[in-house]
């Protein structure tokens, strides 16, 4: 039971195997929201050291939302979605959540299917009276027990302290998928919160959609996995084109991998090929990873020596990456000084030197 120490307001529930997991589950984490984990003593030990649980004004006006941009609606083929019910332009907040579930991956491999089974039902059971009926509220693809599926259906992957685990939060994962979604998110490990904005203008009317895959893979391989993955067989505009287009396409992809790969080097690169980056992501509408271009367009640019040029794309860079990679993502540090003083960076004039 809980002690002045521990934030677990649940006795714990552990079974073990090569290693021991156990549910921690506690319903004041935040506001009375309650969260239940699924870990191992010893990561849940570093895991309640994280501002979201000792620092009060980490969760200032998450989980709040008392006028939401968007209304929930049946769609047809689809299930619920959210659609924008006002303008929302690009950086805009769609959400800011914790989760109410966090399972640790290797609790899957390690644990027999009924032992994680029964943890994952208890950390269910654990949580608060209305955030339970939030979780039995998703929509869950019917593979093999209700809970399971519903974690399944809707967890987002993430990694804290080079763990993965696969956390729910009930209210983004109202989203559908789109590979060109008008939205993007990333988790703030310190807070413990999933953030969503708009990653470009959103008219009224419009459905709010992310990618639930790396949108940089080709139509059959994006139909294969959202179909194994998610049970249905994705008919978004871009995976609606005449095969003619696909195909035009999915030879772009290729082409933003091949020149990604190679401004790896970009001391050594034209940033005319940066530029060329940037064109193929705007004809691709990938507006969320159009971000590695800006960068490596301030970079090429910074190499060059050209002082404007890399003030305005270190701008842009850190504008959508932030959006991509979350406010205290350390590598944009680099682009928020690129952004200010860029002669004083070590990369200026290099490709002269
Ligand atoms: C995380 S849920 C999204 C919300 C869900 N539509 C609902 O009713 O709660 C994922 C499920 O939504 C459906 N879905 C998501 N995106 C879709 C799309 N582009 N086309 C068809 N179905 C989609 C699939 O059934 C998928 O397994």
């Amino acid at each position: 039971m809980a002690n002045s120490s521990s934030p677990w307001s649940s006795q714990n529930d552990c079974r073990n195997n090569t290693e021991t997991f156990c549910v921690f589950s506690s319903k004041n984490f935040a506001g009375g929201r309650g969260i239940s984990i699924l870990t191992t003593p010893d990561r849940v030990e570093s895991l309640q050291q994280l501002p979201a649980f000792v620092d009060a004004d980490a969760l200032l006006g998450v989980n709040e939302q008392p006028s939401p941009p968007f209304e929930e609606r049946e769609l047809p083929g689809r299930g619920r979605g959210l659609i924008a019910n006002k303008m929302l332009h690009r950086g805009d907040r769609i959400f800011a959540h914790t989760p109410i579930l966090m399972l640790d991956g290797e609790s899957f491999g390690d644990l027999e299917r009924e032992e994680w089974l029964e943890l994952e039902h208890t950390a269910v059971n654990n949580l608060p009276p209305t955030t339970k009926k939030m979780f039995s509220a998703l929509y869950g693809r019917q593979v093999t027990d209700p809970v399971s599926d519903r974690i399944d259906t809707n967890a987002f992957e993430l990694e804290l302290d080079e763990v993965t685990y696969y956390a729910v939060f009930p209210e983004i994962a109202r989203l559908n998928h789109d590979c060109r979604p008008n939205a993007a998110y990333f988790f703030d490990r310190q807070s413990l919160t999933h953030y969503v904005h708009a990653i470009t203008d959103i008219t009224p009317g419009t459905e709010i959609t992310i990618t639930y895959i790396d949108p940089h893979m080709p139509r059959q391989k994006r139909l294969k996995k959202l179909s194994s993955l998610w049970g249905f067989n994705c008919s978004c505009s871009l995976c609606s084109l005449h095969p003619e287009l696909a195909h035009a396409s999915d030879e772009r992809l290729d082409q933003i991998t091949a020149i990604s790969e190679r401004l790896e080097d970009w001391a050594t690169a034209p940033p005319q090929m940066a530029r060329t980056l940037i064109s193929l992501y705007e004809q691709e509408r990938l507006h969320a990873p159009s971000s590695s271009a800006y960068w490596y367009a301030a970079l090429t640019s910074c190499a060059e020596g050209s002082y404007w040029d890399t003030i305005r794309y270190a701008q842009l860079a850190v504008e959508l990456g932030v959006l991509d990679y979350g406010f205290s993502d350390e590598s944009f540090q680099l682009m928020r000084r690129l952004a200010k003083e860029p002669e004083k960076e070590a990369c200026w004039l290099t490709r002269l030197k």
